[in-house]
C-alpha cells in the first residue's frame, strides 16, 4: 500500500534533518528557521510505498507567509496518510501550539519530540506516557541529528497511516464549542466527518481563504455570524485571539503534568554566550571581526590562493605541481620584463631580436651572449623608463629601472642559462586544461571552428566561472559553520537597531556583506529573511555592491580614464552601498512595499555545535548549485557569444571571421541596433554597448568583450577607451554596468529566491532602470559642466534627480503596531 508521511512542524526544529536521514537525501539544514521553503518529497529507506514529505515549518496553520502556505495547503488539500509532527522538546509549550491544530484535522498524528539530546543535557525530563494520553496520539522521543529513535517515529507513523485513527478532539470552552457546533451544522455538514472540525473553527476564526474555498453563501455567513459575535462579546475579544487563547489554556493544562525541570532559575549556556554576542556595545565589533575573519580567509588566505589556482593554473596555462620552480619562473618573467623594458627605451634592437621567444629560431646561448654584452655596456646610473602593463586589469604604468637593475637581471637571465619566461620551463609544470584540450584538439585535427568553440567559447567562459568554486566553497564553509552554530540568526538581531532607520531589515546585511564576494550566495543569503517585503527588497538591491566579478572593468575604467585613481574602485563600494540605501528608502515608499507593519520578530536558537557532515553538506549544496549554473546556463552563452563574434557577413557571404573581422560580426550588427539606447549615457558605440550585454553573462566579460572589440592589443584597448571615453561618459558607463542587472547566473538566483517571475521581472527592470537614471543623470550633468550641454537632457536628468529627492524625503510612518493580535499567556 502507498503511503505519504508529512513532516510537520515549527520552523527550526528539525524536520529536514529527520528527512534526511529517513530518505537518505541531502536537503539543506540551517540552525535558524525558515530553512525549507518549498516542500520535498523522499521514499524512506527499506520501504519504496512510503512517501515522506518535508514541509515548510509553521507556527500555525493560519498562514501568514509564502511558505506557510505551501505547508498548509499541502496538508488540507492533498491530505497525507499520517501526519508526524516534529516538536522542538528544548521549546514544547510554543511547539504543541501546532501540535493542537494538526490534530483537529483528521488525520492521524504522531508527534515525535526530537532534540531529546538538548533536552536531557539541559537536565529537563519530559513524561512521553502523560502527554501521549492527554494529547490522544502516539508520541515518540527522537534526534534527528543523533539519528536515534527515528525509525521508531517512522514505524509509528506508518502505523497510525494504515490504522487511519484520527486523533480524538480535545475540546474548547462550552460557549465556543456550542458555536463551532453550530457553524458545523450550518456550512460543513456534507464533508467527510473527521475534517468537519477544523474547518468549523476556522470559520469560527473568519480565516478569509477557507470562506472563499467553501464558497459559503452570504446568507449562510450572516448566520453563523450572529455565533460568532455572540461568543466574542461574551470574550470581549475577537474570534482569533479566543481561539488562540483556549488553545494555550489546553497546552498549559497538559505541559504542568509532562514537563519536569531540574534546574530552574539558571541561565542556559545559550543565553550566557547571547549575553555578551547580543549586548548593545559589544555586539556590533564582534560580529565586524568575525565577518572580517570570514572574509579575510575566503577571499584573501585560503580562497584566493585556490582561486588563483584554479583561473590560473587549472583553467590556465598550467601550474607547478607543489609549486617547484614557481619563484624561480616569476624571478625569471621579471628579469626579462626589465631587460626588455629596458633594451626597448634605449632602442636596442639587438636585445629585443635575441629575446623574441616567439620566434621559431630562439637560441638561449645567443640569448645568454647578447644580454652580457648588453648589461656590459650599460653603466649603474643609466636610467630606463618604460612603459608596462598589468594582465589582468590592463593597466600601463610608467616603470624606471637603474643600470644597477639592469645588471642584476642579466645575471639572473644569465644563471637560469636563458630559459624563456614561459614557466613550464621551470620545475614540474602540470599544463591546465585548456592547453592539454587544445593539444587533443590539434592532434584529433579538429577543425578550426570547433577549435575556437570548444577553447575560446567553452572552456574560457566556463573555466572563469568555475575558476571561482575553490574561493566560494572556502566562503560557503565557513557561513554554513556560522549559520549551523547558530550565530547568523543572532547578527540579524544586532543589526537591527541600525538597519531599520532606512527600511531594511536587519537581516539585510549579511546578503551584502556575502555580495561582495559573489552577488549569487550574497542573493542565497537573503532566505534569512522571514519577512516577505524586507526579503524582496534585499533581493533587489544586493547586487548593487561590487561582486569580484565587477572589480576587473571597474579596475579598467579607472586605469584607461582615470589614470588608476584608488578613489575610483573604493567610490565603487560607496556608489553600491548608497544605491542600496537610496533604494531602500524609496521602494518601502511604493505600494508593493509599503504593507504590513514588519515587527522584527526572530527566534533565537539555541547554540550548537554543528555536525561536519551537515556543515559540508550545506557547502556543497550551494557550490553544486553554482557548479551547476556554470554548465548550464554559462555553457549555453558562452557558445551563443562565441558564435555571434565569430560570424557574420563578409561581402555579402556569411563566413567565420577572422580576429580583425569583428565589426563584420553579428554582434557588432546587434550591438549598432542596440547602440542608441545608451546614447543618453555618453556612450552609444557599439562595442560599449555589446560589452554592457556580455556582462550579463558574467561581469568579468566587460574587460574580456572590450579587449576583443577595440582591435585586439591590451594597449590599443586602454588608448582606444580613453579615446572613446571621456571621464563623464566613463564614470557614467562603470555607474551603469555597476548598478545594473546582475549577471545571469545571479538574476537566475533572484528568480529562484524570488519564487515568482513577474517579481524577478521587477527587480531586473528596476535595477536597470535606476542604473541607467543615475548614468544619465551623471553624463548630462556632468557634460553640462564641461562643455557637453544638452538642453533636453540637462531637463530630464533635473526630473530625475528632483522625483529621487522626493521619494527620498517624502513622509513615511511605518505602523509600528501588529495588525494581528497575539496573546501568549
Ligand atoms: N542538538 C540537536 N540539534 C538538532 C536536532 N535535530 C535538528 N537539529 C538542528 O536544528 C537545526 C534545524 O534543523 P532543520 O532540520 O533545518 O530544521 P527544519 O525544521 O527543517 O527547519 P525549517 O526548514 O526552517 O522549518 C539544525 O541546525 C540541526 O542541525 C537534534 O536532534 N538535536
Ligand atoms: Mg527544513
Amino acid at each position: 500500500m502507498n503511503l505519504t508521511i508529512a513532516l510537520a512542524g515549527n520552523p527550526n526544529s528539525g524536520k529536514t534533518t529527520l528527512f534526511n536521514s529517513l530518505t537518505g537525501s541531502n536537503q539543506f539544514v540551517g540552525n535558524w528557521p525558515g530553512v525549507t521553503v518549498e516542500k520535498k518529497e523522499g521514499k524512506l529507506k527499506k520501504h519504496s510505498d512510503v512517501t515522506i514529505t518535508d514541509l515548510p515549518g509553521i507556527y500555525s496553520l493560519s498562514p501568514y507567509t509564502m511558505e506557510e502556505v505551501v505547508a498548509r495547503n499541502y496538508l488540507i488539500e492533498e491530505r497525507p496518510d499520517a501526519i508526524l509532527n516534529i516538536v522542538d522538546g528544548t521549546n514544547l509549550e510554543r511547539n504543541l501550539y501546532l501540535t493542537t491544530q494538526l490534530c483537529e484535522l483528521g488525520i492521524p498524528v504522531v508527534v515525535a519530540i526530537n532534540m531529546m539530546d538538548v533536552v536531557e543535557k539541559n537536565g529537563y525530563k519530559i513524561n512521553t506516557a502523560e502527554l501521549s494520553r492527554a494529547l490522544g496520539c502516539k508520541v515518540v522521543e527522537i534526534s534527528a541529528l543523533k539519528g536515534s529513535g527515528v525509525l521508531d517515529a517512522a514505524e509509528a507513523a506508518i502505523k497510525a497511516a494504515e490504522d487511519k485513527k484520527p486523533v480524538p478532539k480535545h475540546p474548547f470552552d462550552g460557549t465556543v464549542e456550542h458555536a463551532i457546533a453550530h457553524i458545523e451544522e450550518a456550512c460543513v455538514h456534507d464533508m467527510p466527518e473527521e475534517q468537519q472540525r477544523w474547518y468549523a473553527v476556522k470559520i469560527f476564526e473568519r480565516d478569509d481563504k477557507v470562506i472563499e474555498k467553501l464558497g459559503i453563501s452570504e446568507q449562510t455567513r450572516a448566520h453563523i455570524e450572529k455565533d460568532i459575535k455572540a461568543v466574542e462579546d461574551e470574550y470581549d475579544d475577537d474570534a482569533e485571539s479566543i481561539i488562540t487563547n483556549e488553545r494555550y489554556v489546553y497546552i498549559g493544562k497538559i505541559i504542568n503534568g509532562v514537563y519536569k525541570n531540574k534546574q530552574k532559575g539558571q541561565l542556559s549556556t545559550s543565553d550566557k554566550i547571547d549575553k555578551v554576542v547580543t549586548n548593545r556595545w559589544l555586539g556590533l565589533p564582534i560580529f565586524l571581526v568575525i565577518m572580517f575573519l570570514v572574509y579575510y580567509i575566503s577571499m584573501v588566505t585560503v580562497g584566493s590562493w585556490a582561486t588563483d589556482w584554479a583561473n590560473d593554473g587549472l583553467f590556465g596555462d598550467g601550474w607547478h605541481l607543489f609549486g617547484i620552480g614557481t619563484a624561480q619562473a616569476e624571478e625569471q618573467a621579471d628579469a626579462v620584463g626589465v631587460l626588455v623594458g629596458s633594451a626597448e627605451a634605449s632602442g636596442n634592437e639587438a636585445i629585443l631580436e635575441a629575446l623574441d621567444f616567439e620566434s621559431e629560431s630562439y637560441d638561449p646561448a645567443k640569448a645568454v651572449s647578447t644580454v652580457k654584452e648588453f648589461a656590459a655596456g650599460v653603466k649603474t646610473t643609466d636610467e630606463f623608463t618604460f612603459e608596462v602593463e598589468d594582465e589582468e586589469t590592463l593597466e600601463v604604468s610608467e616603470e624606471t629601472v637603474t643600470g644597477e637593475d639592469v645588471k642584476s637581471a642579466a645575471e639572473i637571465f644569465v644563471k637560469n642559462e636563458g630559459k624563456t619566461d614561459d614557466p613550464a620551463e621551470f620545475g614540474v609544470w602540470v599544463p591546465g586544461i585548456p592547453v592539454l584540450v587544445g593539444r587533443g584538439l590539434d592532434a584529433l585535427n579538429t577543425p578550426a571552428w570547433l577549435s575556437s568553440l570548444i577553447l575560446d567559447g567553452i572552456i574560457a567562459g566556463v573555466g572563469a566561472v568555475l575558476g571561482f568554486v575553490p574561493q566560494l566553497l572556502v566562503l560557503f564553509l565557513l557561513l554554513a559553520f556560522l549559520e549551523a552554530c547558530g550565530y547568523m540568526a543572532r547578527i540579524a538581531f544586532v543589526l537591527d537597531r541600525i538597519f531599520r532607520r532606512f527600511g531594511l531589515s536587519g537581516k539585510s546585511f549579511i546578503p551584502i556583506l556575502i555580495g561582495t564576494g559573489c552577488g549569487i550566495p550574497g542573493i542565497m543569503a537573503s532566505r534569512t529573511i522571514e519577512n516577505e517585503r524586507d526579503r524582496r527588497m534585499t533581493i533587489m538591491t544586493t547586487t548593487f555592491i561590487p561582486c569580484g566579478a565587477k572589480i576587473p572593468f571597474i579596475a579598467m575604467i579607472a586605469g584607461a580614464i582615470f589614470g588608476g585613481s584608488p578613489w575610483v574602485s573604493t567610490g565603487a563600494y560607496f556608489i553600491g552601498m548608497a544605491a542600496i540605501i537610496c533604494s531602500g528608502i524609496m521602494l518601502k515608499k511604493t505600494k508593493p512595499f509599503a504593507g504590513e507593519p514588519a515587527p522584527f520578530v526572530m527566534e533565537l536558537p539555541a547554540y550548537h555545535m554543528p555536525t561536519l557532515g551537515n556543515v559540508l553538506r550545506s557547502m556543497w549544496e550551494r557550490g553544486w548549485s553554482f557548479i551547476k549554473k556554470a554548465g548550464t546556463i554559462i555553457l549555453l552563452s558562452t557558445i551563443v557569444l562565441w558564435f555571434l563574434s565569430r560570424f557574420g557577413f563578409v561581402d555579402g557571404t556569411f563566413t567565420m571571421l577572422g580576429e580583425e573581422e569583428i565589426g563584420n560580426s553579428m554582434l557588432a550588427a546587434f550591438g549598432n541596433a542596440i547602440a542608441w539606447i545608451f546614447a543618453p549615457l555618453g556612450w552609444g558605440n557599439w562595442q560599449a554597448a555589446v560589452a554592457s550585454i556580455t556582462g550579463l553573462i558574467a561581469k568579468e566579460n566587460i574587460v574580456a568583450t572590450m579587449g576583443t572589440l577595440y582591435g585586439g592589443g591590451q594597449l590599443n584597448t586602454w588608448a582606444a577607451i580613453a579615446q572613446v571615453f571621456t571621464g563623464v561618459t566613463g564614470f557614467s558607463f562603470l555607474v551603469f554596468n555597476l548598478l545594473c542587472a546582475p549577471c545571469f547566473a545571479a538574476m537566475g538566483a533572484i528568480k529562484r529566491e524570488m519564487n515568482s517571475g513577474k517579481w524577478t521581472a521587477f527587480a531586473i527592470a528596476y535595477q536597470c532602470l535606476f542604473a541607467y537614471a543615475v548614468a544619465l543623470c551623471i553624463n548630462q550633468i556632468g557634460g553640462a559642466f564641461t562643455g557637453n550641454l544638452n538642453v533636453i537632457g540637462l531637463i530630464i536628468a533635473i526630473l530625475l534627480i528632483a522625483g529621487m529627492v522626493f521619494m527620498l524625503f517624502k513622509p513615511y510612518k511605518e505602523a509600528d503596531k501588529l495588525t494581528k493580535k497575539v496573546k501568549i499567556k
